[in-house]
């Protein structure tokens, strides 16, 4: 068998100083470069989904559907974007001068920042690795991916099909884990676009740091859902749960973390996710083929340590079954789990979901206000006013009322985290504007060159660039008529 070839420091200093004279010699500046590689991504999606469902198959258990759809499908539409509206997001702004750089003409032009590192996760390990590619590429960078090393049939297929279609002067592919992703963080880049835990979040923006280089930082939490007495409980329900256990089987960023009721309401809407979730994945649930698995025995075992502690395990109103061999956990719902209990604690990212009990719904802005900012907080409700309060005083990366996580599919809204979920967004234009640098651009002309700023200074100076600094020219006139 041969040996496995090493990446460390100077494999990774050797890529980056190839991918800068990339860059630097303008290869992935043009917009024709860049309509060449989203073309081959977009090959990549219609020739090898097959492929792509598989390896999804191989390392989560994921369903066709959701491959299909949540990891292929939205990359169509992301790529299908960038290619029908490049030229309008490369074109120069116009800015509006004023009174103080007459004459003059303003721009701001979209600069590509040059060579950048996205770092992936394994939840949806295509999505999240390409989706930030097409944006890098957009923009006109050169770009390293390291995609999760926990999926490994996707990142292996990730590579082959990267290097297959891509220009590989200016878009690469790192397959590891820590010891090559340290090495590719010890390196200067223009921009970290990282997919992941808050943990590890906190070890790129040191790394990154040392450079001054600036990062997106893509992270989790714990994304509560609010359910009011006044809604349409079906309809709730079936959302809810198809958000949850239909999305990677509670492993997904978006996933609802913990919901939030009134006692009085509780036991009406355990009764209802009960009998929808049999109907989804019946009387077994755990032999259902339309849920994914658990991604690894780390996480299996971190998820039974979660169900397993003391005052929480007796808390179980629904699933609780577990299957180490094969990685699967059932849907579980547990009812009141005191507030200082790791499930409570940490993000659950996996198949359990508690439901905390509250006097009123109004307490539950506190509990979500307690608590570290989420990537996403949800409501459902007919009620207008409680929307609007909802919308305006919970902050939490993005809001969905009266769904979950569809507010990712929506390429005019950005997506990203705020406080401990994450900082910078992209998604559709977004994402061209998160690989740019906005470069402000002023022509001015060599005409009318007053000597008013130039010394020596005079009180007649000063009130007449005052005067022109404010942009009022009723003082102006003042100033020349020599009224003031
Ligand atoms: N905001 C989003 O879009 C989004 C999407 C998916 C997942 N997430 C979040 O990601 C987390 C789950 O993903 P994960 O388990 O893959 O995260 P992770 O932090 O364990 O790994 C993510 C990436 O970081 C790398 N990495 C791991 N340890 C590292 C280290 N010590 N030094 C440098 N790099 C390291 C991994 O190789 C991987 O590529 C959850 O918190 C979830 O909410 C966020």
């Amino acid at each position: 068998m041969a040996a496995k070839k090493v990446f460390g420091s100077a494999e990774a200093s050797n890529l980056v100083t190839e991918l800068r004279r990339s860059f630097d010699d303008g290869v992935t500046r043009g917009y024709e470069w860049r309509v060449t590689q989203l073309k081959k991504l977009m090959i990549i999606c219609d020739n090898h989904e097959p492929e792509i469902v598989a390896a999804l198959r191989d390392d989560l258990g994921k369903p066709e559907l959701e491959s299909s759809v949540y990891e292929v499908s939205l990359l169509r539409n992301s790529i299908k974007l960038a290619l029908k509206q490049l030229k309008n997001w490369m074109a120069p702004e116009k800015a509006k001068t004023s009174l103080t750089t007459f004459p003059a003409s303003a721009e701001i032009v979209s600069e590509p920042l040059g060579v950048v590192l996205v770092i992936s996760a394994w939840n949806y390990p295509f999505l999240l690795s390409i989706d930030p590619v097409i944006g890098a590429i957009s923009a006109g960078n050169a770009v390293v991916l390291k995609p999760s090393e926990l999926a490994p049939a996707s990142s292996a297929l990730l590579t082959k099909l990267l290097e297959q279609y891509l220009d590989p002067s200016a878009v690469r592919v790192v397959e590891g884990a820590v010891t090559e992703t340290s090495a590719l963080l010890e390196q200067k880049w223009d921009k970290i676009f990282y997919t992941g835990s808050s943990k590890i979040g906190r070890v790129i923006m040191a790394a990154a740091a040392k450079h001054l280089t600036p990062v997106v930082l893509e992270l989790g939490g714990k994304s509560p859902v609010v359910v009011d007495s006044d809604t349409d409980l079906k309809v709730t329900v079936r959302r809810i749960i198809v958000g949850k256990w239909g999305c990677n089987n509670g492993q997904a960023c978006v996933s609802p973390d913990y919901i939030l009721t009134t006692k009085e309401y509780a036991p009406k809407l355990i009764d209802a996710m009960k009998l929808e979730l049999e109907k989804f994945y019946g009387k077994n649930p755990i032999e259902s083929k339309d849920m994914s698995r658990i991604v690894n025995s780390n996480h299996f075992d971190r998820l039974s340590k979660l169900l397993d502690e003391k005052e929480v395990s007796d808390k179980i109103v629904y699933g609780g079954e577990k299957d180490r061999e094969n990685l699967k956990i059932a849907p579980t719902i547990l009812l009141d789990v005191p507030l200082d209990s790791l499930i409570m604690s940490e993000e659950i990212f996996g198949p359990l979901l508690p439901i905390l009990t509250l006097n009123n719904l109004e307490e539950s802005f506190d509990v979500i206000r307690s608590r570290p900012k989420p990537l996403a907080a949800y409501l459902f409700t007919h009620n207008k006013k409680l929307k609007e309060r909802f919308a305006a005083t919970v902050s939490a990366g993005g809001i969905v009322v009266n769904d979950i996580a569809v507010h990712l599919a929506l390429h005019t809204l950005p997506f990203g985290g705020v406080g401990e979920s994450g900082m910078g967004a992209y998604h559709g234009k977004f994402s061209f504007d998160a690989f740019s640098h906005k470069k402000a651009v002023l022509y001015r002309s060599l005409f009318g060159d007053s000597a008013v700023r130039y010394p020596p200074y005079s009180r007649g100076k000063l009130r007449l660039l005052k005067a022109l600094v404010d942009s009022n020219i009723f003082d102006l006139f003042k100033v020349l008529l020599g009224l003031a």
